[in-house]
């Protein structure tokens, strides 16, 4: 189960997401209370394994401007949370190397998902880093046989859950794993980790293979 920890403001949360097993980073560009510089950001990147996935988050941004934030910050890819046209999404697509396209959950759009080109398809609830759940059950417009990251007030608590329930190929956190807007708690992401990774490996030992990630693997992802 591949796991992000978002909303990454400081060396110190980035270093503690990574030494608790988290595979990916996000760190917000888009108006938030997380919202952080480029150059802030590609001090931190520096300090991370390269195996790390690192993502600019954006919303409603100009493709062109997405493309120079993520290179200025060194970062090893984007995440788009807005309104994006496939064609912007492509755009940056081409330019940055790595792209996760967010869609709310429910949306016509997620059905159309594979136009925007993106190697993984978030699904989140409509408010982005608000930390509320949607109805897991309109997860399942997403296409099969794609890479789904799952989103929207996840927590330690619920991640087990959600996970069983949709089935993703891995999980997006900010809110959940929290003490205050944009600092993150060591507990909590230590707990969210170690929930997410544990129903990660019981969907493995699962034998009735039927949801995103399966339809992944069996591909040969
Ligand atoms: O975290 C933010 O402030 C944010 C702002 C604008 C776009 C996306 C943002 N975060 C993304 O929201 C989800 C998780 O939210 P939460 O766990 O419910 O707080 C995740 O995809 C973040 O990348």
């Amino acid at each position: 189960m591949f796991v992000k920890i978002c909303g990454i403001t400081s060396e110190d949360d980035a270093l503690l997401a990574v030494a608790m097993g988290a595979d990916a980073l996000g760190f917000v560009f888009a108006p938030s209370s997380r919202q952080v510089a480029a150059g802030h950001v590609r001090d931190i990147v520096r300090r991370l394994p390269p195996e790390i996935l690192t993502l600019g988050v954006f919303r409603d941004e100009a493709p062109q401007r997405v493309v120079e934030q993520v290179q200025t910050a060194g970062l090893g890819g984007a995440q788009l949370h807005g309104h994006e046209t496939p064609e912007d999404a492509r755009f940056v697509r081409a330019r940055v190397g790595f792209l996760v396209q967010a869609f709310p959950a429910g949306a016509d759009a997620l059905r159309r998902s594979d136009e925007w080109g993106a190697d993984v398809i978030l699904i989140d609830s409509p408010t982005p880093g608000s930390g509320q759940v949607f109805d897991w059950s309109l997860a399942e417009g997403a296409p099969s046989g794609r890479r789904i990251l799952l989103a929207g007030g996840l927590t330690p608590d619920n991640v087990g859950d959600a996970i069983a329930r949709v089935r993703p190929w891995g999980v997006d956190v900010s809110s959940g794993v929290e003490s205050s807007p944009g600092r993150k708690d060591p507990r909590k992401v230590r707990a969210f980790v170690a929930a997410a990774k544990a129903a990660g490996e019981d969907l493995e030992h699962d034998h009735a293979p039927t949801g995103a990630l399966y339809d992944w693997q069996e591909e040969g992802g």
